[in-house]
């Protein structure tokens, strides 16, 4: 008997049966389990299976016009019945993660709080900071293995969204069961509430968030510290994933609390691996080597310098020196190409800004600023990355300078959503001629050019977290290094189709996220392994301890429990 067929033990009934949604199976329950539960007259007479479920559901998702409504339907249906929500997701990934993720997820953030019917995960906030211990202690959160947390104050593109920010640990949890195969019932959205300076959201009598700006500085420090504690103390194996916090913060948090427990930042490390990733296989159809690209970065931020520390250790790793990988490397800012002496440098931009001497030489339209069209001209990059959020500015100037002079340019504007993204690939194609080989973060609607589809690779960080934290789980990994990073960027870059023709994908579909997650997280395992980080395993263990670690969205047959 598989697992799926082993009864599970059930201590609740009736209506309240109905409406948990880790346990609603709505008009799928049996006749015998409709006697055993007390829902007849509950349900509608006929008994339904997941299969029909998942039709219905599918179609009424079809039926809306509106993204967003599509959007607050699945959510909807989630907190209904989590077993049909994944069982639609996973049936139908490629056509239901642009509305339970980007795009349409940032558009929900925005809308939250005119949306929102029912609670879903953990809002922490700063009134309440002194019972924090307290709300966690609740035995609903006793089997909790992996939290995502964010305090919303960069959601995607769109900036400070205060506590609707909560749409995204919730979207990003969703991609974790839905392709990790994470158990629902062990995740953890959480929305730490430290206020909002976005004062659209102050302004709006139904914002349910604390209506308050952001505490900042030294208190800001303490309430995540109170968190961490917290958190360490009630589940001292858990897996936490920072998602989306501003610049100011988001590295520093890392770097304090990743000896602390383990954890990662899907902004600095997820997306490098899935940049690196695409990277690598575009370097196999350009025929130009990594350590012969030059790189120019636009938005030296929290994206930003994670990709650009990826690319330079591997560089670094391909026989160049730091110096000399440095040299093939411009990062772009708000105040234009990072150079020495410029105000407002970062601590962590410092490994790419540049010496005056190396620009010396440069023709520029101004000599006070360095802007990506003067760097453009200057460096004749061969790959262009965008997470800077703006859209619109990789201009036609910008990107035909490019490809003037580089047969197969790599260009990749990631900013999510589409409404902020550096460039559509229809125009980038069309100002390479097809040549450009093109990652955006969000997907774009299918572009054709001389009659011929042109690929838009979708570089997301959904490629890489799932198989993360699947192999954390599968092999107990304690902490997370930067080397199971790299490990999950060469194993996606492995899966890149054959390039065959003149528009070759660089990532895998979508619908093989499944399958990304399972070889991301052996390669993930494997590494953490060679680091120390986890109990010993053999090799041929593994395969079997990923499986274990797999929930499938199907019903099982319950029993009362004695
Ligand atoms: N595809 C993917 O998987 C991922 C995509 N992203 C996307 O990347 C984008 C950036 O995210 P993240 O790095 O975390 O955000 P950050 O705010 O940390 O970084 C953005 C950087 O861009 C700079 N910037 C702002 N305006 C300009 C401008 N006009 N010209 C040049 N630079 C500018 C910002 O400077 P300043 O702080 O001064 O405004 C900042 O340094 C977002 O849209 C996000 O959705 C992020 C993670 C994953
Ligand atoms: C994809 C993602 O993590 C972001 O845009 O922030
Ligand atoms: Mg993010």
């Amino acid at each position: 008997m598989s697992s799926d067929q082993i009864p599970l033990e059930v201590d609740i009934e009736g209506a309240v049966l109905l409406t948990n949604p880790l346990l609603n199976k709505g008009t799928a329950f049996t006749d015998e389990e409709r006697t055993a539960f007390s829902l007849h007259g509950l349900l509608p007479p006929r008994v339904g299976t997941l299969d029909a479920q998942v039709a219905r559901r599918l179609q009424a998702v079809r039926a809306f016009t509106r993204d967003l409504d599509r959007y607050v339907f699945l959510r909807g249906l989630q907190d209904a019945n989590e077993t049909l929500f994944y069982a639609l997701l996973t049936r139908h990934l490629t056509e239901m993660l642009p509305l339970i993720y980007t795009p349409t997820v940032g558009q929900a953030c925005e809308q939250f709080s005119h949306y929102w019917h029912f609670p879903r995960g953990l809002f922490l906030s700063w009134p309440h900071r002194d019972i924090i211990n307290q709300i966690l202690a609740h035995p609903r959160y006793d089997r909790i293995e992996t939290i995502v947390v964010s305090d919303g104050e960069r959601i995607l593109g769109l900036g400070d969204q205060g506590a609707g920010g909560m749409g995204i640990p919730i979207g990003k949890l969703s991609i974790y069961t839905a392709c990790a195969g994470l158990d629902p019932a062990t995740t953890l959205p959480i929305l730490l509430d430290t206020g909002t300076d976005n004062a659209e959201r102050i302004a709006d009598p139904l914002y349910m968030g604390w209506k308050h700006e952001r505490v900042r500085g030294a208190d800001y420090d303490a309430f995540i510290e109170t968190f961490i504690s917290a958190v360490t103390k009630r589940w001292p194996r858990v897996l936490l994933q920072w998602e989306d916090f501003a610049r100011v913060n988001a590295g520093p948090l890392l770097e304090r609390y990743r000896d602390r427990l383990c954890s990662f930042n899907d902004d600095i490390q997820g997306t490098a691996a899935v940049a690196a990733a695409t990277l690598l296989a575009g370097t196999k159809v350009s025929g130009i080597s990594l350590c012969d690209q030059r790189f120019v970065l636009f938005g030296a931020g929290t994206a930003g310098s994670g990709i650009g520390r990826m690319l330079l250790d591997l560089m670094v790793h391909e026989g160049l020196t730091r110096r000399e990988a440095q040299d093939r490397f411009f990062a772009v800012d708000r105040h234009g190409l990072l150079v020495e002496g410029m105000a407002d440098l970062q601590s962590f931009q410092a490994p790419f800004v540049k010496s005056r001497a190396a620009v010396a030489g440069w023709q520029l339209a101004r000599p006070d600023r360095i802007d990506l069209l003067d760097t453009v001209r200057n460096v004749r990059p061969t790959v262009l990355i965008g997470v800077s959020g703006q859209p619109g500015a990789f201009t036609e100037d910008i990107i035909r300078s490019m490809a003037d002079s580089v047969e197969r340019p790599l260009i990749f504007p990631l900013s999510n959503p589409l409404s902020r993204c550096e460039a559509t690939p229809a125009d980038l194609a069309r100002w390479t001629g097809g040549r450009a080989l093109i990652g955006t973060g969000s997907p774009f609607p299918p572009v054709v050019i001389d009659g011929q589809p042109v690929t838009v690779n979708q570089t997301n960080n959904a490629y890489i977290f799932p198989g993360v934290g699947l192999a954390v789980h599968a092999v107990g990994a304690r902490r997370i290094s930067d080397a199971m990073f790299v490990a999950a960027a060469r194993a996606l870059a492995a899966l890149a189709p054959k390039a065959t023709q003149a528009h070759p994908k660089l990532l895998p579909p979508v619908e093989g996220l499944r399958d990304v997650a399972v070889a991301v997280a052996r390669a993930v395992a494997l590494q953490a392994r060679a680091d120390g980080l986890c109990a010993g395993f053999e090799d041929e263990e593994l395969d079997r301890l990923i499986a274990a670690k797999r929930w499938e969205p199907v019903y099982r047959p319950y029993r009362r429990s004695r």
